[in-house]
């Protein structure tokens, strides 16, 4: 086995069982297996259960309040403060907890520009998160390792969970992000989304203060080297959207954009799995195979087939692999400014209309109000669709001034004349309930017409409640799909329910205005 040039007692690690650094992923996979974490499904891929932590858990999440934080996070309720004291005793908790146990130790890049990127170490309790970080993050060569002194260390001890009325923390699970100490600790949950996040979370607090915007979006390009970018929530469509046959995918959920371009934070993808089909979404069935790991998913028991439709253990069923399990993708995800810019969202109202233009004003204005719906399961407690402001499409990761980001952004659009548009891919016809989610093959039609330009051909029409530019006309599309009330069985409670929710518009943005 190899050995670590940085050491693990410098890490904070005292007294293990056994310190397996950097295994390889069979390795890792008889590993998982004897330690029975999970089982093998007939798609090769490794199958977990998470427990009661099957999506992220916001209200569980804090930032270390000290020196280095106080003045720059924008606390509420999004961005909770935790005092060094309850860290610090929950830290050492933790490193006790951890004695005398087996730690699966990795180092890994996060960021493929070497400009910018993070040097992370990983401390995971399971083989199965030590697969999961090598196929999320950026596997150093050989040279690399032998001079990787961390940046930042991640502990993820899921079997460790605080008690809540000791441990000063509101429940067994919890996520603390400590910048001045350069630590992560996670106990209580083991759903992947929370180290992944955790991690991006600390880039976004680092970047913009590097002159880099940091964004929760998905990228790819065209033959013709043209990029473009998906913001939007979980859920929104990000990886099932970036995942193109017709273009490589450079990354799956966060980029940074810098003087030179965008480049990828990430060396794989985590896809939601739900209702997942080999016709519609053809890259993403066939990256899950071995290396894979699936979250949640429901084995039959005997044949262990996957059955994509079943939620019985939650709708956020998830997979993760390494991006070059994605054919054709761009390795490293480095590349130019982007020509097209998409904010998803999933309106389950059913009252947005389902692509629009928007100027750099609009573009603004709908990044700070960052409109979606939370959908089912991606975290605990929802299970309908839900609106939502998120602001900059990825609030739960944004730990500044939502206006620091915006100006940014504001900035790249005009400096490189991205086109922006407004793709929703929520409900039409009616809300939740009523009406039906759009089919995925008409929201990609909409989207290659956006990025190849021919979108503008026809021109555009304004909608009266929202004022935004709707196509007037995109072939192949109904124009009754185009124009949000016309497939409403009566176009007053259309209205009516467009109007409520634009004086939401109206209201969220108030403390933002003028912008
Ligand atoms: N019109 C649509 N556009 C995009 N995704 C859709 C659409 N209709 C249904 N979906 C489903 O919604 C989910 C989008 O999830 P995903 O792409 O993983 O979102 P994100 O990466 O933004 O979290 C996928 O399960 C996809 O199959
Ligand atoms: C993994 C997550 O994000 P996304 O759905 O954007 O991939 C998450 O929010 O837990
Ligand atoms: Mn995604």
């Amino acid at each position: 086995m190899l050995k670590a040039h940085y050491s693990f007692e410098k890490s904070g690690v005292f007294n293990p069982k056994q310190v397996f650094y950097h295994l390889s992923i069979p390795e890792l996979f008889e590993h998982a297996l004897q330690k029975k974490e999970g089982i093998l499904s007939s798609t090769g891929a490794f199958s977990v259960l998470t427990g009661a932590y099957t999506g992220r858990s916001p209200e569980d999440r804090f930032f270390v309040d000290d020196e280095t934080t106080h003045n720059l996070i924008d606390w509420g309720k999004v961005n909770k403060p935790i005092s060094q004291e309850i860290y610090e005793r929950l830290y050492a908790k933790m490193m006790s907890y951890l004695q005398q146990k087996d730690v699966y130790l990795d180092d890994a890049y996060v960021g493929t520009d070497p400009k910018n990127r993070l040097a992370v170490r990983f401390i995971n309790e399971y083989a199965y998160c030590s697969i999961f970080v090598n196929n999320m993050f950026l596997e150093p060569n050989t040279q690399e390792l032998q001079s990787f002194v961390p940046d930042f260390t991640v502990f993820c001890f899921p079997r460790f969970k605080a008690i809540p009325g000791i441990d000063g923390v509101r429940s067994e699970a919890f996520v603390i992000i400590n910048f001045k100490e350069k630590k992560i600790i996670i106990g209580g949950t083991s759903y992947g989304g929370e180290i992944k996040k955790a991690v991006f979370t600390v880039m976004n607090f680092l970047l913009p203060q590097k002159g880099v915007l940091p964004m929760h979006c998905s990228a790819n390009i065209g033959k013709d080297g043209d990029v473009a970018i998906f913001f939007g929530l979980s859920g929104t469509g990000k990886t099932s959207l970036s995942a193109d046959i017709e273009r490589r995918l450079i990354g799956d959920d966060e980029h940074g954009w810098s003087e030179q371009g965008i480049f990828n934070f990430e060396g794989g993808c985590y896809a939601k799995c739900i209702n997942l089909s080999k016709e519609k979404e053809p890259q993403i069935w066939d990256a899950i195979r071995y290396g894979a790991i699936m979250e949640n998913i429901y084995l039959a028991p005997d044949s262990r087939q996957p059955d994509y439709t079943d939620n019985r253990y939650t709708e956020n069923t998830r997979v993760s692999y390494p991006i070059e399990f994605i054919p054709n993708a761009l390795i490293p995800g480095i590349a130019k400014h982007p020509q097209v810019i998409i904010f998803l969202t999933a309106d389950a109202f059913g009252v947005m209309p389902p692509v629009a233009k928007l100027t750099t004003e609009k573009a603004i204005y709908n990044f700070i109000l960052g409109y979606t719906s939370k959908l089912a399961g991606t975290e605990r407690g929802i299970v309908e669709p839900q609106a939502t402001f998120s602001v900059c499409f990825g609030a739960p990761f944004m730990p500044l001034n939502p206006k620091t980001y915006a100006q940014m952004l504001g900035k790249k659009i005009s400096q490189h004349g991205s086109r922006v548009y407004l793709v929703n891919t929520g409900w039409v016809g009616g809300p939740y309930g009523i009406g039906k989610r759009i089919d995925i093959d008409y929201t990609r039609k909409m989207v290659k017409v956006a990025i190849d330009g021919t979108i503008d051909q026809n021109g555009y029409h304004e909608d009266t409640v929202f004022q935004l530019l709707i196509p007037n006309e995109l072939p192949g599309i109904p124009n009754d799909i185009l124009n949000p009330g016309n497939l409403w069985n009566n176009h007053s409670d259309y209205a009516n329910e467009a109007q409520k929710l634009k004086n939401r518009f109206d209201e969220v943005m108030k403390k933002y205005l003028p912008l």
